[in-house]
């Protein structure tokens, strides 16, 4: 194939599917790395590999890019055997990013992230245009980065880099090592979330090495939890690998607080929503106060002209005559239909709110509370089937 010949390097590449099939390891000592290890990467997902030191992790992602070569099996990328490609032209189909990053020292970030497509045979036009497209795309503002060398660059900015020159010529697949284990926490849950809003734009097949269960929760499409000798324990979406361990040695490496954990994977539904009485912005006192009595409640919602939220109204400050835009108040507690339980409990912490409003653009779909979150959480964790593991 002639990759130089390929269009500019905005229309992405199609995401392929990796599969392994019976693949082993034995180091030349007799160290086994991995045995007999059946897993597919789903095209255009995160699949995290997870587990203890030792179980064989790297081992199952340098054999990816023929770092390291299979004892037995057959590793597929799309159709192709990998054993087949020339080890070479493998690894520019692969991005890779590690620990550290590994940056050139000597050469600027525009050249660093520039060496695929320069070995790919670009032009300097076409190599130039993709690099300052990447950097602005991983949040690298080229005039202030591009000319830096990697020791004038922060951690977090460094690892932006490595990220950047692994896309660099738009490879099918994405191999990261424990990318974000060298930078501090708050660092690394933005790096985070900034590959989360990348990997949506990019949609690569990507495989992400890490021993933190977290890390793999947020990340993960699919999580491989791993035990010694690259056996899979569990292979499953985070949701179900936290709700319902398939073995002891997954319930006790995610730990004891996965109920959590789970909250950070789980969607609101609209069946866990409560609904307090709905007032008008331009309603009477007296008519929220009739509402609320009739339903019991302490305080209501208040819409605005477009059935958006307003704000809400307590029932001790609906007395006397008046609207209830002269007496209610604004609410900032609110959270969009897609976010999840965590977000939700989050902000309603953060703002010492009782309940956080949930809206669908701008309308009203109803309140979360502390109960209602609760039993959101234990429906969720109850209801969960089962995965097989290690499937393939
Ligand atoms: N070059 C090597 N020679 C001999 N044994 C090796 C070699 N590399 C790895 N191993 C062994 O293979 C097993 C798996 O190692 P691997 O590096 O894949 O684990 P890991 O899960 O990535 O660990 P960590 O989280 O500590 O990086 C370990 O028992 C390790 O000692």
């Amino acid at each position: 194939m002639d990759v130089s010949a390929r269009p500019p390097q905005t229309a992405a590449s199609p995401a392929q599917a990796i599969r392994l099939e019976g693949v082993s390891k034995t180091y030349p000592d007799g160290s086994v790395g991995v045995r007999a290890l059946d897993l597919t990467f789903a095209a255009g997902e995160l699949t995290v590999l997870v587990g203890p030191s030792g179980c064989g992790k790297t081992t199952t992602m340098k054999m990816i890019n023929r770092i390291i070569e299979p004892t037995t099996g057959r590793i597929l990328l799309g159709d192709d055997d990998v054993t087949r490609v020339d080890p070479v032209e493998l690894r520019r189909r692969i991005g890779y990013v590690i620990q550290n990053v590994g940056l050139f020292p000597h050469q600027t970030v525009r050249r660093n992230v520039g060496t695929v497509p320069r070995l790919l045979g670009w032009d300097k036009r076409r190599t130039a245009d993709r690099v300052e497209e990447l950097l602005e795309l991983v949040g690298l503002d080229p005039a202030s980065f591009g000319n830096r060398y990697p020791h004038q660059l922060s951690g977090g900015q460094r690892q932006r880099a490595g990220v950047a020159r692994a896309l660099a010529a738009d490879p099918a697949v994405l191999l990261m090592d424990e990318p974000f284990s060298a930078v501090d926490p708050i660092v690394r849950e933005r790096l985070q979330t900034e590959f989360l809003r990348l990997q949506d734009a990019v949609r690569k097949t990507i495989v992400f090495v890490t021993h933190d269960i977290e890390e793999a929760v947020r990340l993960g499409d699919r999580i491989a939890v791993m035990s010694t000798g690259g056996r899979v324990e569990q292979f499953a979406a985070p949701a179900e690998l936290l709700g319902s361990p398939a073995t002891p040695f997954v319930a006790d490496f995610v730990g004891a607080d996965r109920g959590l954990k789970r909250l950070a994977v789980t969607g609101i539904d609209m069946a866990d929503l409560e609904q307090p009485p709905v007032v008008h912005v331009d309603d009477g006192l007296a008519d929220a106060r009739a509402a609320m009595v009739r339903a019991g409640a302490r305080w209501a919602v208040v819409l605005d002209d477009h059935q958006a939220l307003h704000g809400w109204i307590s029932a001790e400050r609906a007395t006397g005559a008046g609207t209830v835009r002269e007496a209610g108040k604004r609410m900032e507690a609110w959270v969009p239909i897609d976010a999840t339980l965590k977000t939700a409990f989050s902000t309603m912490l953060q703002l010492e709110a009782g309940w956080v409003a949930v809206l669908d653009g701008d309308r009203f779909c109803g309140v979360l509370t502390p109960e209602s979150l609760h039993a959101a959480l234990r429906r969720s964790v109850e209801g969960t089937v089962p995965e097989t593991a290690g499937a393939v």
